[in-house]
């Protein structure tokens, strides 16, 4: 389970993110999407950890990330959108680490299963730094998954895999939930929000345009189901934006006139 509540962040006089809530309980993909700079990755810092939130709180399964942080730490599993893996370990020392870390049971049969799941097996004592930026997306995935976590963050997962393993991962954070876990991700891909998320909730510059399911969004904006695949989401992207722009508009109108 995630809870956001009030969450906001300021770097100087810039507010990356207002007073953002949403929960994600066990079961559910929860996706956040929005153009560049909407405040996506600063969310899914202060939810890692990473960064301090200016006012609300973050919590993963009952603990705040901030006062209670290794319990917090302990429950969720994280894949960044710009993994950083100790390039002196093969994949297979790192992934003993991680196993050792969360005491992993099974650890060494669990680790095999995911490098051939991910077709890495043959690669598995090679030093990281020789693996290409989608192996090593492959293996920040394995760390994230290897512990079974209640919850899951993800920020950008599809970002420098190939089609059959971008696919792969879509199944798995679906398993993942189905499974009573809670994810939450962040992505550019409309069509693979539409694909696996049960809730969604779209940021421009901080701000929530809006939240709920595809149906509920689908309601709030006028759009209609339908069309290719990922198209419904996009026509409910776009038509959030140009409300957002057209209320800026009239509020611009309002000061000056
Ligand atoms: N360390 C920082 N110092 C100052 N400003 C920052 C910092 N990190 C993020 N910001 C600002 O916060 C805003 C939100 O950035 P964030 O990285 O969360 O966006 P995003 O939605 O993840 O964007 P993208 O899709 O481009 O990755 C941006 O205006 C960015 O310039």
């Amino acid at each position: 389970m995630i809870e956001v509540s009030g969450f906001s962040k300021r770097y100087g006089r810039h507010e990356a993110v207002g007073n953002l809530s949403f929960q994600v309980p066990g079961g559910m993909v929860f996706g956040l999407l929005g153009s560049n700079g909407a405040g996506k990755t600063t969310t899914i810092r202060a939810l890692v950890g990473l960064t301090r939130p200016t006012a609300g709180t973050v919590r993963v399964q009952g603990f705040d990330v901030w006062r209670e942080p290794v319990k917090a730490k302990a429950a969720f599993g994280y894949i960044p959108d710009r993994p950083y893996l100790y390039g002196k370990l093969t994949a297979r020392e790192l992934l003993r680490f991680v196993a050792q870390l969360y005491s992993v049971q099974s650890a060494e049969a669990e680790i095999e299963r995911w490098l051939t799941f991910f077709r890495l097996g043959d690669f598995g004592n090679e030093l990281l730094e020789t693996y290409s930026h989608g192996m090593r997306q492959k293996v920040a995935i394995i760390c994230a998954l290897l512990p079974d976590p209640p919850v899951l963050i993800v920020d950008e997962p599809m970002v420098g895999l190939d089609p059959h393993a971008a696919r792969q991962v879509r199944e798995l954070l679906r398993n993942h939930a189905d499974r009573g876990r809670a994810v939450l991700l962040t992505t550019h891909s409309l069509p693979v929000a539409e694909a696996v998320c049960d809730r969604l909730v779209v940021l421009d510059r901080g701000r929530v345009l809006g939240q709920g399911t595809m149906d509920e969004l689908r309601a709030h904006t006028g759009t209609e189901a339908g069309g290719v695949h990922g198209d419904s989401l996009e026509r409910i992207f776009f038509r959030l934006l140009e409300e957002e722009q057209a209320e800026e508009a009239r509020r611009a109108v309002g000061v000056t006139g």
